[in-house]
């Protein structure tokens, strides 16, 4: 291993400064310096801030594996606590106009430092970094956040090669190739003609417009997980699945990590409770219910007689969200038996044997992570990939039970629904069927990222070919470069692995 930084082939991570979008690519950029290489992560500094305040993220170079990662923030453009980076319609923009000026200044401080960068990866809201990176000569590549069937989903919207709901037929069915068939509301819903996101659907459409450029689309999934589909849309787009990210066998994650705020300790309650007998409640950093809906939620919980341990986030001050509350005297109610945090170290939470099952919003992040720490799942989507997420984890991969089928249906899910599905999901024949499920995706997800694994594999591809491409670079630049080999380009997604045997009792 090279000890010195400037000796390793050079890529920056620019990341849309959502929690959703910055774990996943952060995980990616710590699975590329394991391989060796010098990775720098940027997204903006009123991100950054809470990112360094929460984690342990210091100024230097940090050793991660063969290489080493740092941090480099910029400022996009606004006061520290200006309301319109709420409002995706004008911050997207705002953060083109200034990314465009201050990530080519970043990418020169840091040639001129002897660090030149050889390749830009973005993840999606912010498609203009591959612009910057063809502007400069660069290879560019995309980290996909969500589940290959949602990119499937939306190419086939962007592209209309089926047909969706519309205004004229609101409820018909989406017929995708290589995907079970989607329920009108099962589609990821920014695609409804009714979302009440239309700026969400914007965000990530935009991606597909420059979908083009970027010489690699990396996803956080596996090949066995989402067999058919990758291997269909792999023969469209140059995909590589690179997933579970937060997984990583060469270099544990302990040190440097993105959450925006500092997680509350309840490891400690969690060790004082017994094997499978805990549900862990979150709807992960954006998603904010009703309180009529939370209301239930926390009947639900009470009535179940089930330890809980419950993640009530705070909404972010210009979100427009009023404070929810727990019913009076729910603590008192709940005595040892629950623990209601702001955050929780989620991965930690679902990898502790004290864990039964997981009540999600669906969230891709959440749902990686359920399906890779063998942890059975209470679908409660809401909007946008959730509402699909939700299907395949209930009726494809088999690990979950349903509560709702999200924001759309607009419906109340009392606390009696509560209470049987928390029920059902811990105790009895689907609950041990679910986990069994799990269980086996555990290991499969394990194998991929192991050395020699499916993601594993692409991931070393990948890097080779980061690493080609830094020579030719360096050769059009007529600067030096570090020494590399040029190994043989490998397209990603031909998948060769076995299929994961699932138990169903339906
Ligand atoms: O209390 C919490 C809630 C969420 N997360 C993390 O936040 C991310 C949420 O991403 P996801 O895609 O699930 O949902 P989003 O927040 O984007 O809706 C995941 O990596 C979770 O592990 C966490 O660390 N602690
Ligand atoms: O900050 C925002 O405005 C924002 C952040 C994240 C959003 O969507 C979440 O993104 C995840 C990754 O795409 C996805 O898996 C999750 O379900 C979404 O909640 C939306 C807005």
């Amino acid at each position: 291993m090279g000890c010195d930084p400037e000796s390793l082939v050079h890529v920056l991570l620019v990341s849309f400064p959502g929690q959703g979008h910055v774990n996943p690519l952060l995980r990616l950029g710590k699975r590329l310096a394991s391989k060796g290489l010098l990775v720098t992560f940027t997204t903006p500094d009123s991100i950054g801030k809470q990112m360094r305040k929460a984690s342990n993220i210091g100024d230097d170079p940090a050793p991660f594996g063969d290489g080493f990662i740092r941090f480099e923030f910029f400022h996009d453009g606004w006061d520290e606590d200006e309301p319109r980076r709420q409002d995706l319609d004008q911050y997207l923009p705002q953060l083109e106009k200034v990314g465009k000026v201050l990530i080519p200044d970043m990418i020169r401080r840091n040639a001129d430092r002897g660090r030149p960068v050889s390749c830009l990866i973005n993840n999606p809201f912010i498609p203009w970094v591959s612009d910057v990176a063809d502007s400069l000569g660069l290879p560019s590549a995309m980290l996909w956040v969500q589940s290959c069937a949602c990119f499937a989903a939306y190419y086939h919207y962007y592209h209309g090669l089926v047909p969706f709901p519309s205004e004229s037929a609101m409820e018909i069915d989406v017929q995708l190739p290589c995907m079970p068939l989607l329920k009108h509301d099962e589609v990821p819903s920014f695609l409804y003609p009714t979302t009440p996101y239309p700026f969400l659907r914007r965000a990530i459409l935009g991606q597909y417009k420059n979908l083009d450029k970027p010489f690699c689309i990396l996803m956080d999934t596996f090949q066995e997980l989402e067999l058919e589909i990758i291997e269909y849309m792999s023969k469209i787009c140059p995909i590589k699945t690179v997933g579970p990210l937060f997984k990583n066998p060469k270099a544990p994650n302990a040190n440097v990590r993105g959450d925006f705020m500092k997680a509350d300790d309840c490891l400690g309650w969690l060790d004082s409770k017994p094997a499978g007998s805990v549900v862990y409640v979150s709807f992960g950093s954006v998603v904010y219910l009703k309180q009529d809906q939370w209301d239930e939620i926390a009947y639900g919980l009470l009535n179940s007689s089930v330890n809980f341990l419950w993640v009530m986030k705070p909404p972010h001050k210009d979100s427009g969200y009023t404070v929810l509350t727990l019913p009076e005297g729910f603590q008192e109610k709940a005595g040892d038996k629950g623990m209601v945090v702001q955050w929780s170290p989620q991965e930690q939470v679902l990898a502790h044997p004290a864990v039964a099952a997981f009540v999600t919003h669906c969230g891709w992040n959440s749902s990686m992570e359920a399906l890779a720490s063998g942890m059975p799942v209470v679908a409660f989507p809401q909007w946008g990939d959730q509402v699909t997420d939700a299907k395949y984890l209930v009726d494809v991969f088999k690990v979950g039970i349903r509560m709702c089928r999200g924001e759309a249906e607009d419906k109340l899910i009392t606390r009696d629904v509560v209470e049987k599905c928390l029920l059902k999901a811990t105790v009895g024949e689907k609950a041990a069927e679910m986990k069994r499920n799990a269980l086996k995706w555990k290991a499969a997800a394990e194998a991929a990222v192991a050395e020699g694994g499916s993601s594993d594999r692409n991931i070393q591809a990948f890097v080779d070919e980061v690493k080609r491409r830094s020579v030719e670079v360096a050769l059009a630049k007529g600067s030096k470069s570090t020494t590399v080999e040029a190994p043989e380009v490998v397209r990603g997604g031909a998948a060769t692995n076995g299929k994961v045997e699932l138990v169903s009792s339906s």
